[in-house]
């Protein structure tokens, strides 16, 4: 539990908060002693020495000493929320920044519904369980137990040699139970993640659901893995019975001993009765607390269980680039004898694969399907590492650059994805650009119209996915965003694919035209939209198998001749 602290204490930012918190705490603890303290004399010097004078002032003293910590309690609540609300912002913020530095292989182990669980549940659960319970309550539980021993050794030294000797029971017991609960929890919050994958893929494949008919599969699916976190609830919730059922027994016997021992004293007047009423009380205060301070150590194991989920994903290894300047113009883009599997158990996707990338020219690259023409665009985005050879731009290895690569790389793949904002945000992301700017570009790109025609035009919300807008409509929208960006280089990865054959075709001449002189590459199934490439290379199982312009490989490739010909039977 310290490393899972530690690890929490790292993101806290707001530390002269727990001053203020850590004070009304003290006092918070203290202030409830004193008044069952009061009590003492109120029944020793009003009632048995009838010194009926001090009435009206010890009720006047215990009135404040009750009420006190309700108050206190009330800014202390408010101080670690403060706290535990900015460490989840900084423990989110950290995580997100994590996950955009993961290599992609990642996102292929790791499924999305699992990291948003991680950010919905586990970095919440860490930080209230963290801040507001283990800093805040545990501390006062434990402050509350010093004060209470004191006032019973005070009272009575044999009395408080029965709490620590309940004390160290307690202590056995949580040694006992704490690890098989964490087991537990971690099973729990395992198949409530499993719950939330499910529920994110219903939510996203909704369509294909809805066409296939696949509800009944899907709620099936959907029962299955509720019924797997039912039970691992069920399994916790047994457990956390079997813990009391030791435990509050023995809270029950350790009062009925305090009962047994003080009233034999008090009856052989050893004790006064103020003494004996008053050292009960606080007995039976602090074996209530002992309770409390052993839930909050079952606590201790749930945040090590988040905590754990979390630095499961903190702890991955992020990507390495390096952190050389990138202002010098692109003269080269090669690929050199590259090799690449996705998982080493999988046979290798490019083979041996040289391309050199004409620079200022659009590329195209054709093949069957799975011949391997994005995972090259992948490699070149550095999502991904080559097993052997170099992927270089002007002779450094690309993953030598720093942040300004990406400067120098736009992109548009088939399925582009919308931040939930204005189509306007969403063009411009942080940059600055003129109205008029951005308007010419989405004339040209055939996407002005039809957000003209939304009631608040640039303004319009698009939400998640896009999901306001029409296939067709959110690749023009994309490809306005990566002409904006006016970069050096632009993959273009099936980014028509939705628009129709007249509206791709003024699509493309459009952005020929823009692009003039600037490397485009390309990929598409479609013939007609690669057909007047400056340059084509042809793959075959993650091989080049041949190179050259339309006219060349119609006479050269049989596989560029056949791809062409069955489209244009077709
Ligand atoms: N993330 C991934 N994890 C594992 N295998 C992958 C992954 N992405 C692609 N593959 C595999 O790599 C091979 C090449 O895929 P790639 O997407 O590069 O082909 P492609 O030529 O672009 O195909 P398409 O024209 O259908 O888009 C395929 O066999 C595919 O199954």
């Amino acid at each position: 539990m310290r490393s899972s602290m530690s690890f929490i204490l790292k993101y806290i930012n707001k530390k002269p908060w727990f001053l203020l918190g850590y004070a009304t705490l003290f006092l918070e603890s203290l202030t409830p002693i004193i008044a069952i303290l009061l009590q003492r004399d109120l029944i020793d010097r009003v009632f048995i020495d009838r010194q009926y004078q001090e009435f009206s002032m010890l009720i006047l003293l215990y009135s404040i000493f009750f009420f006190a910590p309700k108050l206190l309690f009330t800014v202390r609540r408010v101080t670690f929320y403060h706290i535990g609300y900015h460490l989840q912002m900084s423990l989110t913020k950290e995580f997100l920044l994590k996950v955009y530095e993961l290599p992609a292989e990642i996102f292929n182990k790791e499924h999305v519904g699992k990291l948003l669980n991680n950010i919905r549940n586990d970095i919440s659960d860490a930080s209230d369980v963290a801040v507001n319970q283990l800093m805040s309550e545990s501390v006062k539980i434990l402050l509350t137990i010093i004060f209470l021993s004191y006032s019973i050794a005070y009272i009575s030294f044999t009395m408080f040699l029965v709490v620590i000797a309940v004390s160290v029971i307690y202590y056995f017991l949580l040694h006992k139970f704490g690890e098989k609960t964490k087991q537990y929890s971690q099973r729990v919050r395992e198949e409530k993640s499993n719950v939330s994958v499910t529920i994110e893929e219903s939510i996203s494949a909704v369509r294909e659901i809805v066409a296939y008919n696949r509800q009944d599969w899907q709620m099936k699916n959907f029962e299955n893995k509720f019924h797997c976190y039912f039970k691992a609830i069920l399994r916790e919730g047994l457990y956390k019975t079997k813990i009391l059922f030791v435990s509050e027994p023995f809270l029950y016997g350790t009062k009925i001993i305090v009962i047994l021992f003080g009233g034999m004293r008090a009856i052989s007047n050893n004790v006064s009765l103020g003494a004996f009423v008053v050292s009960f009380t606080l007995v039976d205060q602090l074996v209530t607390e002992l309770g409390h301070l052993f839930q909050q150590g079952l606590m201790g194991k749930r945040l090590v269980a988040s905590v754990n989920c979390i630095q499961s994903v903190m702890g991955e290894e992020s990507t390495e680039f390096g952190t050389l300047e990138f202002d010098s113009q692109i003269d080269s883009i090669q690929f050199r004898n590259v090799t690449f599997r996705y998982s080493p158990d999988s046979e290798p996707i490019l083979n041996n694969l040289s391309i050199d990338f004409p620079i200022g020219k659009k590329v195209a690259l054709v093949g069957e399907s799975g011949s391997g023409k994005s995972t090259i665009i992948q490699l070149l985005l550095r999502a991904y590492s080559p097993e052997k050879g170099d992927i270089s731009i002007n002779g450094v290895p690309v993953h030598n650059y720093g942040e300004q690569y990406s400067d120098k790389i736009s992109v548009v793949f088939q399925q582009p994805h919308f931040i939930p904002s204005s189509i306007k945000e969403n063009l411009v992301f942080d940059k600055v650009y003129q109205q008029g700017e951005i308007e010419t570009i989405c004339k040209e790109m055939l996407c002005h119209d039809f957000i003209q025609g939304f009631p608040k035009q640039y303004g319009t919300e698009v939400g998640e996915r896009g999901t306001t807008l029409s296939g067709g409509q959110k690749q023009r929208l994309a490809l306005s965003r990566a002409i904006l960006k006016n970069t050096e280089i632009l993959i273009l990865d099936e980014a028509t694919s939705a628009l129709d054959t007249e509206t791709e075709y003024r699509v493309q001449q459009n952005i020929d035209k823009l692009r003039q002189g600037k490397t485009t590459i390309i990929i598409a199934h479609r013939m007609s939209t690669i057909q007047n490439a400056d340059f084509i290379y042809v793959l075959d199982k993650g091989r080049v198998v041949a190179q050259g312009t339309h006219e060349t490989l119609m006479t050269e490739s049989l596989i560029y001749k056949e791809l062409y010909t069955f489209q244009q039977v077709c």
